[in-house]
């Protein structure tokens, strides 16, 4: 069986999401509503702006659907502004930032400061066996995470190694970097993994 896979399509990078989903035989969704929540197997949030998704979310009457489906352990994958949105704790938010919540984790918004602000690199991810071509773009860092949350990645070059871009915590999965742009769905597989498994 297929799992339907939810992109939340509020605003950000959806239709890339969409597509390397479906390319490994999950079924892609748009959600905008709770009833099109209700009927996913997991779910990605998007990279994009996460003050903005934020709005949209309450505006939509999707941000409390959203927090209980995490609690009650919808898998989820949030991207860049959605590492943001799964994320507990934010450092450098905008003015009483709120987010889902569910992952245990601090989280640096536009962490890599204006200098580096977009970069790639080579990046070694657990649980695959080559590097992935990661794409960061104004991208947070994770600060913190508390024990029950697994590194998956960390930066390998310049002023930022050794900095936290990829963590999981049960079914939630999260990445600073854009796993959509290009033609690379391994990061994708793993979430899709998770959600076979959940
Ligand atoms: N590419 C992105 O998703 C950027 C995230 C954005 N800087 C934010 O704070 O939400």
């Amino acid at each position: 069986m297929s799992p339907t896979i939810g992109v939340l399509a509020l605003q950000g990078d959806v239709l890339e999401h969409l597509a390397a989903l479906r390319s490994l035989g999950a079924e892609p969704v748009s959600v905008r509503r709770p009833a099109e929540l209700a009927a996913c197997d997991g779910l990605v949030i998007p990279g994009g702006e996460s003050t903005t998704m934020i709005k949209l979310a309450t505006l939509f009457d999707l941000l409390e659907p959203l927090r209980e489906a995490v609690r009650g352990g919808l898998p989820a994958f949030g991207t860049c502004a959605g590492m943001i949105m799964l994320a507990d704790r934010i450092e450098d938010g905008a003015a009483g930032q709120e987010t889902i919540g569910g992952l245990h984790i601090t989280v640096r918004r536009n962490a890599f400061g204006r200098q580096v602000d977009s970069f790639e690199e080579d990046l070694h991810v657990d649980g695959l066996a080559d590097p992935v071509r990661a794409v960061f773009i104004r991208a947070p860092w994770v600060e913190a995470v508390d024990d029950d949350v697994e590194v998956l990645a960390r930066v390998e070059d310049g002023p930022a190694a050794g900095r936290i871009v990829a963590v999981r915590q049960g079914p939630l999965m999260a990445t600073s970097f854009h796993p959509e742009v290009g033609s690379d769905d391994r990061v994708h597989g793993l979430f899709v993994d998770l959600v076979r498994s959940a």
